[in-house]
């Protein structure tokens, strides 16, 4: 397994060893003991998630507060989306940065979202498949999000606004400077 720093501190990408033969292919998605030993502290996870997703769908950004935040380790199981974080901690080096990645089917990429980091992405293909870990289970109260184009944070989406397709919830999330500084 590859291991890449992320430029957000706690943030991690992996990219499993990869078993080619003339049946086809196999990865190890997870191993906990690998795992354990990256982050030296163990993470349980408890909550399995899959979205399947149209272009240009754009799902967040969005985190749980307080107990409920959530770690979470996240692939692309078919297609493709650019994977966005945004550091919401305040006692961060890198608070209100974003890192973006892209994360395929083809590419194999991991990410390791850690606890106080909002998430979203935007599908890059029809019928992408995402899937993650949770650490904490979903709790409805203490959902919060941030808008995609936030003024503040300016991330670069890399496609025209006109083209994305949001849930009502997610198109009235607050701005970066009224939920979070
Ligand atoms: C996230 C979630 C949603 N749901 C339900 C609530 C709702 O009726 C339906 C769709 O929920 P959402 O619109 O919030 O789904 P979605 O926009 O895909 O939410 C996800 O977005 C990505 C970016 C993340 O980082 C995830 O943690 C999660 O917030 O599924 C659960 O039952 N369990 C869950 O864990």
């Amino acid at each position: 397994m590859k291991i890449h720093k992320a430029p957000i501190a706690g943030c991690f990408l992996f990219v499993p060893e990869s078993y080619r033969d003339n049946r086809g292919e196999f990865m190890e998605t997870y191993n906990h003991r690998e795992f354990l030993a990256i982050l030296g502290e163990p993470l349980h996870f408890v909550q399995d998630n899959q979205s399947i997703s149209k272009k240009f769908v754009l799902r967040g950004l969005h985190y749980q507060t307080g107990a409920h935040a959530q770690a979470k380790l996240a692939r692309v199981i078919s297609g493709r989306v650019l994977d966005v974080v945004v550091d919401i901690r305040k006692d961060s080096p890198t608070f209100g940065e974003y890192f973006s990645t892209e994360l395929s089917a083809r590419n194999r990429k991991t990410i390791f979202i850690p606890k106080g980091l909002a998430h979203g992405f935007l599908a890059l293909e029809d019928n992408t498949i995402f899937s993650y870990k949770c650490d904490a289970f979903y709790n409805p109260e203490s959902e919060r999000g941030i808008i995609y184009n936030d003024p503040d944070l300016k991330i670069d989406w890399q496609i025209e606004e006109e083209k994305m397709i949001l849930s009502e919830k997610d198109l009235a999330l607050p701005r970066f400077n009224e939920e979070i500084l």
